[in-house]
């Protein structure tokens, strides 16, 4: 059992989680403790959502805590690492949800064996649905590691996956979310310019997906399957899918997850430089 978890950074990711965790009983709001840098505002809202509590002051934030969750942009890890160094005094696991910042970057700035995993969830975990990758550190053991999936897994799917792989999920699941909300973006404004109501139409977009999502979950055939039981030959879903093909809509979904895991790979490469 838990006697605290530390979150330093309060942002959208922080939030979900917190959110996740608390509604899903995984730890009580009181044994939640959340910083931020320089915003009582944020950290105010924080309080009044989830009855967690927050402290403007690292040190008090990270004190008796035996879970630390490193929630800061990746421009932020520098000086906020530098920062907790001096303030570590016993043996704790520190979660970073940073993408592109490496295990072995947090352990050297905070120069000790420190255990340290890496996690890159979604934020979705704010309704218990993240699809979450997790990294052991080269100082985190077994233990540790059971520590992580069971905090994530009460938010969403985990898997354990190598540094170099938690890239892919980073550009894939961790933004994944975003790219489906363009999707929808799209789907909501040419409906409405056919003529449908908004609201109408963002009832069927979501149940759409919804419906699609949850045919993936249980249905035995795959994607490709699925796809050709809905295209009639000569019919309008192959009309659609005509013009997805001529837009090389594939060709740009492939090239949006490689940009991004590139993207991680550069902001890991940016802080050891
Ligand atoms: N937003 C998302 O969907 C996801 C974000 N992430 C990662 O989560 C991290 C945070 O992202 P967001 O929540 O979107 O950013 P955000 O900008 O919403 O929040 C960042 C938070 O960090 C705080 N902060 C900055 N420096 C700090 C310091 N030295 N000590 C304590 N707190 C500090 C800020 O005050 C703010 O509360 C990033 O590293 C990002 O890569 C990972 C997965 C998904
Ligand atoms: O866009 C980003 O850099 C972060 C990491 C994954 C999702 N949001």
């Amino acid at each position: 059992m838990l006697n605290k978890i530390a979150f330093l950074g309060a942002g959208a990711m922080a939030e979900a989680i917190i959110a996740g965790v608390v509604q899903q009983g995984f730890i009580e709001p009181d044994k939640v403790m959340v910083t931020n840098k320089n915003d009582p505002e944020q950290l105010a809202q924080i309080k009044e959502k989830y009855q967690v509590e927050v402290n403007s002051e690292v040190k008090a934030t990270i004190d008796q805590a035996d879970v630390i969750l490193l929630a800061m942009k990746p421009n932020d890890a520098s000086s906020a690492l530098a920062e907790l160094k001096s303030f570590i005094t016993k043996d704790v696991l520190i979660l970073s949800v940073m993408a592109g910042v490496s295990t072995d970057y947090i352990a050297e700035q905070l120069a000790a064996p420190v255990a340290v995993v890496r996690v890159m969830p979604n934020t979705s975990a704010m309704i218990g649905q993240s699809a979450t990758g997790l990294t052991k550190g080269v100082h985190a053991t077994d233990e540790h590691m059971e520590i992580a999936k069971s905090l994530f897994e009460t938010i969403g799917l985990v898997r354990e996956v190598t540094e170099d792989e938690i890239h892919v999920i980073t550009g894939l699941a961790g933004g994944g979310p975003a790219y489906f909300y363009y999707v929808i973006e799209a789907l909501e404004d040419v409906s409405v310019e056919l003529g449908l109501e908004k609201s109408l139409a963002s009832d069927f977009i979501k149940q759409t997906i919804l419906g699609a999502a949850q045919m993936l979950q249980v249905s035995s055939d795959d994607p490709a399957t699925l796809r050709k039981k809905i295209t009639s030959p000569a019919g309008t879903t192959e009309q659609g899918l005509l013009a997805l093909d001529d837009y090389q809509v594939k060709l740009a979904f492939k090239q949006a997850i490689k940009q991004a895991t590139n993207r991680s790979i550069e902001l890991g490469k940016l802080l050891s430089e």
